[in-house]
């Protein structure tokens, strides 16, 4: 079921402010996400204008799926108010980086909820198709999102297209590095961070393929260390200040320039004493290592936490011990879906001239086809060929969706059947057009 029935109502809207707090709208809404989520309520309505002056900053457009009103049904007087959606569902414009430092528009999908009462009727599907079709017609050519669960979004044509690692490094004594970073690492204030931190994100994002760049509810939580469910402060002003536990480091280069930051908390828990790095972006190998040098030789801890490092991560080989670094999880970070084939395949670089053909096929009908790609001096024409025509590769959409930007292998997916080869050797050939410069890699959440 594409559709929702009558009993329903998808609206969209754009988040806004009204007085103290959201508009009852936008309340509503936020109420319904927090609900679903098992955020605790706002605290108070400083909060709230807070939280929803960073998805109006964003520009994101809010859809809810409402029950309408019916005489068989009546409205108990403790029921959720009117203006509580039973689904809802966000998307924003934020640039993805395909390789190469280009920034290709994409669009994001975040705060997918449906009410506990009213799932498995379809509303995720009523909303996802009614997204995605507006957005293709919009003329974005990938939508993008983080999954809270492996199993939903397959079925919508998102394939995984980055991972990172949590990773527990021992550090209870002085760690030894086999190479001497250069530049410089000095403490630094969280509260005066902001400027730089958004430089260096800013050349991080346009040099790392498979990062998508930053919104401001993402830069709220990082730059303070806060969320919405922090314990109220007493005035506005310890209210935008960081987290009186966050701690900052930065890294000059030897010219002086900012190229690395990190942030941290340290909490005890029992006999250990753990330090969480909050936020660690490094724009050069030695600004990477030279923070991680500085995170190891604080003392009065233990271990040192980290939750979004590359999958192929320089620390490990870094470390003279590289038995005191251990990955506790492998996950997926974010979750591709292309709209327009000829338009992503055309925006990013290849390094390898070839020339392949591709049979995508796709349930939503979206990106479907069988399409000619061919690659000279770095970059790719696409040219949609009849249906029939013989295809090198076939693959669904999804599959498309997790080997796009390159971070994932197609001879490993051929060989968990979701890539099938028709001609001789097409898999390695595909393997050496997709391949990137760099690490696929990605630090947003959203
Ligand atoms: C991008 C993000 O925001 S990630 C956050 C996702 N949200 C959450 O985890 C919050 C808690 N969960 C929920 O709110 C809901 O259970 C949702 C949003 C995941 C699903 O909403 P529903 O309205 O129940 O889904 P709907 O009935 O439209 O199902 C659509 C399809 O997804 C499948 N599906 C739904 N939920 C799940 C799930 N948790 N795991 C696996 N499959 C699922 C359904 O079986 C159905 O499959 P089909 O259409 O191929 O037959």
């Amino acid at each position: 079921m594409n559709h929702l029935d009558e009993r329903y109502e998808i609206r969209h809207f754009a988040p806004a402010l009204d007085g103290d707090g959201a508009d009852a709208a936008t309340a509503g809404w936020l109420a319904s996400v927090q609900l679903a989520f098992h955020e605790k309520r706002f605290a108070t309505p400083a909060r709230e204008s807070a939280a929803t002056r960073r998805i109006i900053d964003d520009r994101r457009e809010l859809t809810g799926v409402y029950e309408r009103a019916a005489a068989d049904r009546p409205v108990q007087d403790v029921a959720l108010g009117a203006d509580h959606p039973v689904g809802t569902f966000t998307s924003f414009t934020k640039t993805l980086d395909v390789g190469g430092g280009v920034l290709l528009d994409a669009h994001l999908i975040s705060d997918v909820t449906v009410r506990p009462s009213h799932r498995r009727r379809g509303i995720l599907r009523a909303m996802m198709v009614d997204n995605l079709g507006r957005a293709a017609e919009a003329g974005l050519a990938i939508a993008a999102l983080t999954a809270s669960e492996a199993t939903i979004y397959r079925r919508f044509g998102f394939g995984a297209a980055t991972h990172v690692r949590s990773v527990r490094v021992q550090s209870d004594h002085p760690a030894h590095l086999l190479s001497v970073p250069a530049g410089n690492v000095e403490l630094a204030d969280p509260s005066r961070l902001g400027e730089s931190a958004r430089r260096v994100f800013e050349t991080f994002h346009a040099s790392t393929p498979g990062s998508i760049d930053r919104h401001a509810r993402e830069w709220g939580r990082l730059l303070t260390g806060k969320s919405d469910e922090t314990e109220p402060q007493p005035d506005a002003r310890s209210e935008a200040e960081p987290d009186p536990g966050l701690r900052a480091a930065i890294h000059t280069s030897p010219g002086g320039e900012v190229d690395g930051y990190v942030t941290y908390v340290v909490e005890e828990r029992g006999d250990v004493s753990s330090l969480t790095v909050v936020d660690l972006v490094a724009v050069t190998p030695d600004a990477y290592l030279g923070l991680w040098e500085l995170l190891l030789s604080i003392d009065l801890v233990t271990e040192v936490v980290w939750r979004t490092a590359p999958l192929d991560d320089p620390l490990h080989h870094a470390l003279a011990d590289s038995r005191r670094r251990r990955v506790t999880e492998e996950n997926d970070l974010v979750w591709l879906r292309i709209l327009d084939p000829v338009v992503a395949l055309e925006a990013r670089p290849y390094s390898v001239e070839d020339t392949l053909t591709l049979e995508v096929t796709d349930s939503l009908h979206l990106a479907d086809g069988v399409l000619r790609v061919e690659t000279r001096a770095g970059s790719a024409t696409v040219t949609r060929q009849p249906e029939g025509t013989p295809a090198d590769l076939e693959m669904d959409v999804a599959v498309l969706g997790s080997l796009y930007l390159g971070g994932t292998d197609p001879v490993t997916l051929g060989a968990a059947g979701l890539v099938h080869e028709r001609t001789d050797r097409a898999l390695l050939r595909l393997r050496a057009l997709f391949a990137q410069d760099r690490q696929v890699y990605g630090i947003t959440r959203f």
